[in-house]
């Protein structure tokens, strides 16, 4: 299988600092790889060299096999790209269907007018939603007073709806009680189903070993290690992301410590 993503060599710095530094990594369609790390390790950096939000001073990306400048969210959109950010980037006062179609809303033009086509938006929003999520059924309130999963819902059809195919999702169960942890698990695996890539930076481990295929671990800006998840403990990834230790069943990167 081709791998929907691969970043080669890449890097950004911030005045002196070294965000991100010689970064290789993959993904192929339907996998979840988390992207671990302490504060300040260089996940969000590289996320959003991904995303189109930072432009990498060194290194390339491939998308589907073809070279991607990534210079805009806008381009990164195009290519499939999404980001759900952990505050989900929602309208607190708008319901569902308005908050699914936010900026790129489905209107016709009449002279200068603008006309919203609301009733399109509410069935495209509802078919999306109801398959993602059937007991979803209160699309008519404001966002304000729906659940935090009934939210990661919403932007998660968000996503489908425009096609994405590489989702980046930053911590999407932080906020979350265990029901609606469990409930982001599960449209987890069906946006596996549909094939949709997905990097997931999480800091919960128990998350982390039960949502993705592998993870890739970053310390300083490098990545000390990338394994699949079954070939690692959860000690052993707790140790790579403190000391940069790299464990014998994990591929080492050039941020990994090597062993006295
Ligand atoms: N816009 C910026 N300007 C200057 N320095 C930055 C900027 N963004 C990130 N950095 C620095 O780059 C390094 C990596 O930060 P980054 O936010 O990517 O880490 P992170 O692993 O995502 O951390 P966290 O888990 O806290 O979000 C840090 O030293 C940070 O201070």
């Amino acid at each position: 299988m081709k791998p929907l993503i691969e970043m080669r060599g890449v890097s950004k710095a911030f005045g002196g600092v070294h965000a991100v530094e010689d970064v290789d990594v993959d993904l192929y369609p339907g996998e979840v790889v988390a992207v671990l790390g302490h504060n300040g390790a260089g996940k969000s950096t590289l996320m959003k060299m991904l995303a189109g939000a930072y432009r990498r001073d060194t290194g390339t990306v491939l998308v589907d096999g073809n070279p991607a400048e990534l210079s805009s969210p806008a381009e990164a959109f195009d290519l499939g790209i999404e980001t759900i950010h952990q505050t989900l980037a929602l309208a607190d006062n708008l319901d569902a269907s308005a908050n699914l179609f936010l900026g790129r809303e489905i209107a016709w033009r009449v002279g200068p007018f603008k006309i919203m086509d609301s009733a399109q938006m509410r069935d495209h929003a509802a078919k999306v939603i109801n398959q993602l999520n059937p007991r979803f059924t209160n699309l008519n309130t404001p966002c304000r007073d729906l659940s935090g999963g009934q939210r990661q819902t919403i932007a998660i059809a968000r996503a489908i709806h425009f096609e994405a195919r590489v989702l980046i999702m930053d911590e999407p169960t932080a906020a979350l009680g265990p029901h609606e942890t469990a409930m982001v698990g599960e449209l987890i695996r069906e946006l596996k189903a549909k094939g949709i890539g997905i990097f997931l930076i999480s800091h919960d481990m128990h998350d982390v070993f039960d949502l993705a295929d592998r993870l890739v671990v970053m310390k300083n800006g490098q990545v000390v290690g990338s394994a699949k998840k079954d070939d690692v403990t959860q000690d052993e990834v707790l140790g790579m992301i403190i000391l940069g230790k790299c464990p014998p069943n994990a591929e080492p990167g050039p941020g990994a410590r090597v062993s006295q």
